[in-house]
């Protein structure tokens, strides 16, 4: 009897909630837009399930059935709403906070001062300006990683993922950390392992809501993954700090010694200039300090370091990748691609490119924007709404939804990209519209380092291209996309290489 009562109170419990619920502004706002009938309390929870690697097919699943347009799902007592128009990024300024059990209060997870003023430190070193040396290092990493591949050329598949990780890493750490690794001679480095598993965990962590419960999560083996994986990132963080202090010093040594004829402030200020012109990240956030004069703490600048040097590599490797997948499985464009590379370096051919010859590679620009739209290498980007969001068309996303920009709807809405399953570089030659593709988000939160994206995936994308023909890996080496925090495929870009030079 006692049972039947506790259901009885139970189920009268959820009602009145939800009756609640329904009564509130959050809610008559939000029932502007289609969703999925809810069950009280849970809302669609039971729907996502509480194993989430299933989530990404199940959020496409509502989208097309909600005639592929905005749409909202209850996670509980979290409200999401879907976006398919990617106009509303110029607003929302609030973090993503996803990824703050990895990367701390770093610039893409705090908000406020913090975000601010990190934001304005670290611009300087992206700028057009510094783009010349970075290309440079890049340029020398790429020597290196084809001389890599060489092993393969003509042979068994190769996992692009494996080697492009490192490359990007060195290539990274030298230019904006101004630390030069060697990741690409030891792939299987334990940061690269640890690294590896962020997205899993990240996007896991997110969409279970169960797991953002902290005394249910931290019972769990998972947390005690989690925190492993952490370790080794912060360990590689502090590594880098303590490298480049070390550079840093004998670098402002040297520039004290060759103006022995300066003194005091005017010294101070030449090293000062001299040591920002390099326009290394890392240099800036060591030499900056905080509101009341004290150097910035490594802990603090750490959580910089971990993020830039994860996603800086992590998103390009993976646009790399999907990119010599397309080119494989679709020799036409990969002979366009070549072809360009011909005209823009015809004088010599084997030479490393200058940035402007980069921006002349229009072709491979256009493939690459293809391969983003088709493959979206970040699906979509979440933000917690801290105040109301008025829509173009009028309706109003309430303080505390949850606003995902969902890249799926926004590159393949056919209004704006006719046949939008078609690979079709030549699309990117015809004007859209500000909003219709903005892979690096908009707003005052756009990607910081989309300079040096395009940068690093042109030169190498070039340089492997000019080297080798591109073929697919052959039967059972397709790869599996997860569309995940990023997307990535399961087993790898697996192709094969034959060189273009026997
Ligand atoms: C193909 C490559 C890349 C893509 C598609 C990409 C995409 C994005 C997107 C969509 C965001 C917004 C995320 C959000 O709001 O939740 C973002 C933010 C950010 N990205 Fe990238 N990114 C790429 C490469 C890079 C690289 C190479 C770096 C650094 C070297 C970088 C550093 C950042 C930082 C620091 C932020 C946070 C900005 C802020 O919140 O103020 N990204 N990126």
């Amino acid at each position: 009897m006692l049972v039947v009562y506790l259901i009885i109170s139970v189920i009268s419990l959820l009602l009145f909630h939800d009756y609640l619920t329904r009564r509130s502004r959050k809610w008559k706002l939000l029932s502007k837009f289609p969703g999925d009938p809810t069950v009280p309390f849970f809302g669609n929870i039971l729907q996502m399930g509480f194993d989430t690697d299933e989530y990404p097919k199940i959020l496409s699943d509502m989208w097309k059935r909600h005639g592929k347009v905005n749409f909202k799902v209850m996670m509980g007592p979290e409200a999401w709403v879907i976006l398919s128009h990617s106009s509303e990024l110029s607003k929302p300024i609030e973090r993503n906070a996803a990824m703050v059990p990895f990367f701390g209060n770093s610039v893409s997870t705090s908000e406020g001062d913090r975000w601010r003023s990190t934001r304005k430190l670290m611009i300087d070193s992206f700028q057009f300006k510094s783009l010349d040396k970075r290309l440079a290092v890049v340029n020398r990493n790429c020597d290196t990683l084809i001389a890599k591949l060489g092993e393969f050329d003509g042979k068994e598949p190769v996992d692009f993922y494996y080697y492009l990780k490192p490359h990007m890493l060195d290539s990274l750490c030298e230019s904006l950390m101004g630390v030069k690794t060697n990741y690409l001679d030891n792939p299987g480095h334990e940061y690269i392992a640890a690294s590896g598993k962020i997205v899993n965990y990240v996007t896991r962590h997110y969409f279970t809501h169960w797991k953002r419960i902290d005394t249910l999560f931290k019972l769990t083996e998972e947390y005690r993954e989690m925190q492993n994986i952490i370790k080794t990132l912060r360990k590689n963080g502090y590594y880098i700090i303590s490298e480049r202090k070390k550079g840093l010093k004998k670098f402002i040594e040297e520039i004290k010694e060759n103006n022995a004829a300066l003194k005091g402030r005017e010294l101070e200020s030449h090293v000062k200039h001299t040591v920002e012109s390099n326009g290394c990240m890392l240099d800036f956030l060591l030499m900056s300090t905080l509101p009341n004069g004290s150097p910035v703490p490594d802990d603090m600048i750490r959580e910089e370091v971990d993020l830039v040097t994860f996603t800086g590599h992590y998103t390009t490797t993976m646009t790399m990748c999907h990119v010599l997948y397309n080119l494989a499985k679709y020799p036409d464009v990969q002979k366009r691609v070549y072809e360009e590379q011909n005209s823009v370096l015809s004088a010599d051919f084997s030479r490393q490119p200058y940035n402007q010859e980069l921006n002349d590679m229009k072709y491979l620009e256009a493939v690459i924007k293809e391969t983003m739209r088709i493959i979206p290498t970040v699906p979509k980007i979440a933000r917690q709404l801290k105040e109301d969001l008025q829509l173009e068309d009028g309706r109003v996303l309430p303080a505390g939804t949850e606003a995902v920009i969902y890249y799926e709807g926004i590159f393949f809405n056919s209004d704006v990209y006719p046949e939008p399953h078609k690979f079709n570089p030549e699309r990117f030659f015809e004007p859209l519209h500000p909003y219709a593709f903005v892979p690096f988000s908009a707003g005052p939160r756009n990607c910081l380092g989309f300079r040096y994206a395009w940068m690093a995936m042109k030169a190498t994308l070039s340089k492997l291209i000019r080297q080798y023909e591109f073929l697919e890996g052959g039967p059972g080496r397709e790869p599996l996309f997860d569309y995940k925090l990023i997307t990535e495929s399961q087993n790898g870009i697996q192709l094969k290489i034959k060189s273009r030079r026997s």
